[in-house]
């Protein structure tokens, strides 16, 4: 679906300049999610607008279905994270989510279908004549991922899609987009600061390191397509991965560190079995 290929990127010209992204290359599968993680800073944003046709990299390419992207394909879709941004306060919820159809030509009752069928996946049937203004952060962040998946993308780029919502509604919007990559086969690729995000959604996690960033490492989630926030976030599988994960950010490198051991042992066994 996506191949990218020693992508980098540096900011600037002359003497001022910022090499953000290092030598970047990895794939992501169809119908696969993934998630990328780095200290924040790393390139995380310009990775994810370097590989879609949005900024010209310095450097390297990226292919979408075999072809080269040179401007953001018709069959990508985005999600930011300033949902209050990126929704037009002037239309209603009916107008936003329907903006792209329109802009493709399908007639004003196919529009209607296919809006109401969106809304309704995302638990907003009841909101279509309000204004963006009239809804919770997390309804409008609803509103702009049905938006995204109107038009049915082929791959769906989120760049912290959930960061500026409350955790009941983070959680809720991470098992809408579990759904819906269920439902659809959608292919996703996510960048989060969050671990245990990355974890609960991925079916690998792309870990960056700081600028000019490199992929430091990619962990492969195996814990199955069902997942549950209470029950899969206890078990053995996750809580490891989630370690592997924040090694990878700390560290740069996963398994035994000399620090986590002195922190375990400076602990006296007494005080762990109180
Ligand atoms: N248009 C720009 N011009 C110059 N420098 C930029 C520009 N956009 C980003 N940068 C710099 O590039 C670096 C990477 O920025 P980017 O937003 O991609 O990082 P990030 O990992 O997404 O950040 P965060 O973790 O805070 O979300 C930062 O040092 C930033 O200041």
């Amino acid at each position: 679906m996506l191949d990218v290929t020693g992508i980098s990127h540096t900011y600037g010209s002359g003497a001022k300049t910022h090499t953000a992204l290092g030598d970047i290359t990895f794939s992501v599968e169809k119908g696969e999610i993934v998630c990328i993680v780095g200290p924040s800073g790393c390139g995380k944003s310009t990775l994810l607008r370097a590989i879609s046709g949005l900024l010209p990299p310095t450097a390297g390419e990226s292919r979408f279905m075999g072809e080269r992207i040179t401007e953001v394909p018709h069959d990508l879709a985005f999600v930011f994270q300033e949902y209050s941004k990126s929704l037009f306060p002037w239309l209603t919820v009916r107008g936003n989510v329907a903006f792209p159809l329109k802009a493709r030509g399908m007639s004003r009752r196919q529009r209607h279908e296919v809006v109401d069928e969106a809304l309704g996946w995302v638990g907003l049937a009841d909101a279509v004549e309000k204004y963006p203004w009239q809804l919770s952060g997390g309804m409008q962040q609803r509103v702009a991922i049905a938006r995204a998946l109107v038009c049915q993308p082929a791959l769906l780029m989120m760049d912290e899609p959930f960061a500026s919502v409350d955790a009941q509604t983070r959680a809720e919007l991470e098992d809408l987009l579990l759904r819906v990559r269920r439902e659809y086969d959608t292919t996703v690729l996510l960048v989060t600061h969050d671990i245990d995000e990355s974890v609960y959604l991925s079916d690998r996690v792309l870990v960056l390191s700081k600028a000019p960033s490199t992929v430091v490492s990619t962990l492969t989630v195996s814990l199955g397509a069902e997942r549950d926030q209470i029950t899969t976030k206890e078990t053995d599988d996750f809580v490891h991965l989630r370690g592997e994960v924040a090694r990878l950010l700390r560290y740069g490198t996963a398994g035994v560190h000399d620090e986590v051991h002195e922190v375990k042992q400076a602990v006296p066994v007494e005080a762990v079995a109180e």
